[in-house]
């Protein structure tokens, strides 16, 4: 007699066609040395497929005798034709798999617990104002129409090389940031309220922080390019970081999206600093820029 966990197991599907317990034509095989429950397993399946395989796992050998009038047909029967690999429930998912889902899930259970001030009625509602306050700091806006205006202003050749470059760094960020959210699409947390001030269609999801990401490459644009003093450079480090955060408190990301965003400003400076812009490299934009 065939035993009903078989079909739920997902155990070995060559078995004997000779062996007694699975003869071509018994009803748990599909005929042609492949069993039915292979198509039962699909991620796809219908209801009435699943309400099937369950049947099959629990019913006596009888009654799955009769309720599969096609299998227990004889072995002459054409097998039902096999599914696409795509179809097919992974029974042995990958520790790959299993780690990314658990990162995941962490995630979005951290970014709730960190998302206090995701609202006025939030248990840190109160400095929902000043999380507010950070995020235009950090705001793509402020940064262009600052870099142009010192630009404008700048008379030396080596401020211009510097103002020139962080404009390129701040378009860099922009295109990157929208080209990635295009692509990954991940919505923005559900306790998140979207009253942002200016903000481009890519904007409605997530991944990754464009403030994270900004946060870091101006930060070490200013820390490579700025003489500054050790408490003025604790304090940009610090702006850095309490931007991330603030991103997650008010609820407009998870923890993964301004990691990756830290992550990715991080990278993007080292791509400014590498194609580092000057009068001899790309003398074009600089005389352009001495004409207006
Ligand atoms: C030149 C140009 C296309 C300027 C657009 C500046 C602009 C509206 C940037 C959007 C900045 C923003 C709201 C980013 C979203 O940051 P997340 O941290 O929420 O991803």
């Amino acid at each position: 007699m065939p035993s009903p966990r078989r079909s739920v197991e997902g155990r070995p599907l060559g078995a004997s066609a000779s062996s007694s317990s699975s003869s071509p034509g018994s009803p748990a095989h599909g005929g042609g040395g492949r069993f039915e429950f292979q198509s039962l397993l699909s991620s796809r399946a219908t209801c009435a497929d699943l309400t099937c395989a369950r049947l099959r796992a629990s019913e006596s050998p009888v009654h799955r005798r009769g309720s599969f009038p096609l299998a227990a047909a004889g072995p002459s029967q054409a097998p039902p034709p096999p599914l696409p690999e795509e179809d097919r429930m992974d029974l042995n998912p990958s520790f790959l798999g299993i780690a990314l889902r658990s990162l995941l899930a962490i995630d979005l259970w951290l970014s709730k617990k960190l998302g206090v001030c995701a609202g006025e009625s939030s248990s840190w509602g109160s400095v929902r104002p000043l999380m507010k306050l950070l995020e235009i700091s950090g705001h793509g806006i402020p940064w262009l129409l600052g870099t142009l205006y010192c630009l404008s202003r700048s008379d030396s050749w080596a401020g211009r090389e510097v103002l020139m470059n962080l404009l390129f760094a701040l378009l860099l960020d922009l295109l990157l940031v929208a080209l990635i959210k295009g692509l990954v699409r991940r919505r923005r947390p559900a306790h998140n309220q979207m009253d942002m001030f200016v903000t481009l269609s890519v904007d409605k999801y997530s991944f990754p922080s464009g403030h994270a990401t900004r946060a870091v490459l101006v930060s070490r644009f200013i820390l490579n390019h700025l003489v500054l003093a050790i408490p003025l450079r604790v304090l940009v480090v610090l702006w850095a970081f309490v931007l991330g955060l603030s991103r997650v408190m008010l609820g407009r990301h998870n923890v993964t999206d301004v990691a990756f965003g830290f992550f990715l400003g991080y990278m993007q400076y080292s791509i400014v600093d590498y194609c580092w812009l000057s009068p001899h490299n790309a003398p074009v934009l600089f005389v352009l820029w001495n004409q207006q």
